[in-house]
C-alpha cells in the first residue's frame, strides 16, 4: 500500500535536502511534485489541491530554525498534513449504552467485504471482554447467511439468522435474543447490491431508523480507488453513518480512498481491513498511516500486534535459545507459525520501518510457508534439533515425504545455517550493547542531512 507514493515523495524530500532555504520557487517546485505523487495515488483532486497548498503556507510561513533543514522540514509539515487529511487521531467505536446491547450496523456495497468485517470485528471485541452476537440481516443472498454461520463458527460466536427474508425482523429478534442471551453487542450485517439502489437505501434507512444503532458504520473496498470516495458520498448522504471501515488495503497498491474519504465525508475511517483472514483487521491511527506513507514505518502497531497475537511465554523461551545458540529446526517452525498468526507477511513488512525498502515486493508475493512446514514435519526429532546429521540419504528420505524435491531440502537447511549464522552475530551485538535499529532507516539518514 502506498509504495509509488512512498517513493515519490521521498524524491521530493531528497530534492530539497540540497537546498540552504526555503523560497517560492524551491517550495513550487516541490508542491507541483507532491501534487502530482498524490494524483497518481489516486488522491482525490480537490483534496490534493487543498493538501499542498496548506503545506506551502505553512511551509513558507516557517521562522528559519537554524537547527532544522529545509527537507526536515518539509516532512514534519506533509507528515502533520497528511494525519490531519486522515482524520487527526484515531476516532474509537463507541458502543457506549444505558441499554444493551449495544447495537453495530454494518452497511456497504455487495462484495466490499461486509460480512468478513462483521465477523473481524466480532472477534475483535470479544478478545476485549465482549459477548458479540453476528445478527444475519443480509437475507437475500443464501450464501451470505451461511458465510456469517461458518466465520461465526471459526471464531466462536454466535449467529443469529431467520429463514425468512425478512431483514427488520431479523435485526429485531436478533435484538430481543441478544438480551435474553446476554450479549452486549449486537453487529448486524445488512445487504448490499452491486451498486447503490434504492431499495438498499430504503432499508438501510429503515434498520438504522428502527434499530438506532451506536455505531453505523460503512465498509468500503479501497481498491476500486475514487468509486469508493463516491459511495462513501452516497452512503453518507442518505445514512448519516458514523464511521468508515476501508477494506483489502492489502490490494491497493495507491491508497487514494484513504487519502481522500475523511475530507470528502468528514467522517472518520475507524478500521482498515489488510487481508481475508479474521485477524486481518487494524484499528486505523491516521499519524501512524503518515507514518507509513513517509517510509517510517509503524513500529508501534507492529509490537502492538505482536503483543496481541504472540505467545509471549514462548517468544521468550525461544530469546534466551537464541542467545545460548541453542536455536534449532523445531523452534524455526515454532517461530514461522507465530509468524503466521500475526497475518499478512506484506502487511508485517510495511510496518516494520525501511524494511519494506530492503525486501522486494515481489519476493512477498505468493511466498509460502507450506513447503517449508511440510519438510520440517518430515523430519525426526533427532534431525530437528541437530540438522547437521541430515545427509544425502537423509534428505532424500525427507523431500519424499514431503512432497518436495532435494534441492528444496538443501535449500532450506543452507537458509536456516545462514540465519543461525546472522542471529549469532545479531546477538552478539546486542549483548555487546550496539544499537541495531533503528539508525539505517531512509528517511532517518535523510533527515540528518
Ligand atoms: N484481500 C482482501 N480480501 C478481503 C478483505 N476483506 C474481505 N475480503 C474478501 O472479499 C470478498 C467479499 O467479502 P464479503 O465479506 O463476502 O463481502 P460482502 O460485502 O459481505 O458481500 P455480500 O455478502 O455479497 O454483500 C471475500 O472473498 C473476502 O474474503 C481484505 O481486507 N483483503
Amino acid at each position: 500500500m502506498f509504495d509509488n507514493l512512498s517513493d515519490k515523495l521521498e524524491a521530493t524530500f531528497k530534492k530539497l535536502a540540497g537546498q540552504a532555504t526555503i523560497n517560492e520557487v524551491n517550495i513550487g517546485i516541490a508542491m507541483r511534485d507532491i501534487k502530482r505523487a498524490l494524483l497518481s495515488a489516486d488522491v482525490n483532486y480537490k483534496v490534493a489541491k487543498k493538501f499542498v497548498e496548506e503545506v506551502r503556507e505553512k511551509a513558507l510561513g516557517q521562522d528559519v530554525v537554524k537547527s532544522v533543514s529545509p527537507a526536515q522540514m518539509i516532512v514534519k509539515i506533509v507528515s502533520d498534513e497528511l494525519t490531519e487529511i486522515m482524520g487527526g487521531e484515531n476516532k474509537p467505536l463507541d458502543l457506549n449504552t444505558k441499554k444493551l446491547p449495544a447495537i453495530v450496523m454494518v452497511a456497504g456495497l455487495q462484495g466490499s467485504g461486509k460480512t468478513t468485517f462483521c465477523a473481524k470485528l466480532a472477534k475483535r471485541l470479544k478478545k476485549n471482554g465482549k459477548h458479540p452476537l453476528l445478527v444475519a440481516a443480509d437475507v437475500y443472498r443464501p450464501a451470505a447467511v451461511d458465510q456469517l454461520k461458518t466465520l461465526g463458527e471459526q471464531i466462536d460466536v454466535p449467529v443469529f439468522a431467520l429463514s425468512e427474508q425478512d431483514a427488520l425482523k431479523t435485526a429485531h429478534q436478533g435484538v430481543d435474543s441478544a438480551r435474553k442471551n446476554g450479549n452486549d453487542v449486537v453487529i448486524v450485517d445488512t445487504a448490499g447490491r452491486l451498486q447503490v439502489d434504492e431499495d438498499m437505501m430504503v432499508e438501510a434507512e429503515a434498520l438504522k431508523d428502527q434499530l438506532k444503532p451506536e455505531e453505523l458504520l460503512f465498509v468500503v473496498d479501497a481498491m476500486i480507488g475514487q468509486e469508493a470516495v463516491n459511495t462513501a458520498k452516497v452512503f453518507n448522504d442518505r445514512l448519516d453513518f458514523d464511521g468508515v471501515v476501508l477494506t483489502k488495503l492489502d490490494g491497493d497498491a495507491r491508497g487514494g480512498s484513504a487519502l481522500s474519504i475523511k475530507q470528502v465525508v468528514d467522517k472518520p475511517i475507524k478500521f482498515m481491513s489488510v487481508g481475508e483472514k479474521v485477524d486481518d483487521l487494524d484499528v486505523f491511527y491516521p499519524d501512524r498511516m503518515a507514518q507509513r506513507i513517509l517510509g517510517m514505518g509503524d513500529i508501534v502497531s507492529f509490537v502492538e500486534k505482536a503483543q496481541e497475537t504472540l505467545d509471549l511465554e514462548k517468544t521468550r523461551k525461544m530469546q534466551s535459545r537464541l542467545l545460548k545458540n541453542e536455536f534449532d529446526l523445531d523452534d524455526f517452525f515454532d517461530q514461522l507459525q507465530q509468524l503466521k498468526k500475526m497475518g499478512s507477511i506484506q502487511g508485517l513488512v510495511e510496518m516494520v520501518p525501511g524494511l519494506n525498502k530492503m525486501i522486494p515486493k515481489q519476493d512477498l508475493d505468493g511466498l509460502d510457508f507450506k513447503p517449508i512446514e511440510a519438510i520440517i514435519s518430515s523430519m525426526t526429532k533427532q534431525e530437528r534439533a541437530t540438522p547437521e546429521i541430515i545427509n544425502g540419504s537423509r534428505r532424500q528420505r525427507i523431500a519424499n515425504g514431503s512432497g518436495t524435491r532435494v534441492q528444496d531440502v538443501n535449500m532450506l537447511l543452507k537458509q536456516f545455517k545462514e540465519m543461525k549464522k546472522m542471529m549469532g552475530s545479531v546477538t552478539k551485538m546486542t549483548n555487546s550493547g550496539r544499537k541495531i535499529l533503528p539508525q539505517n532507516l531512509p528517511l532517518e539518514k535523510l533527515l540528518k542531512r
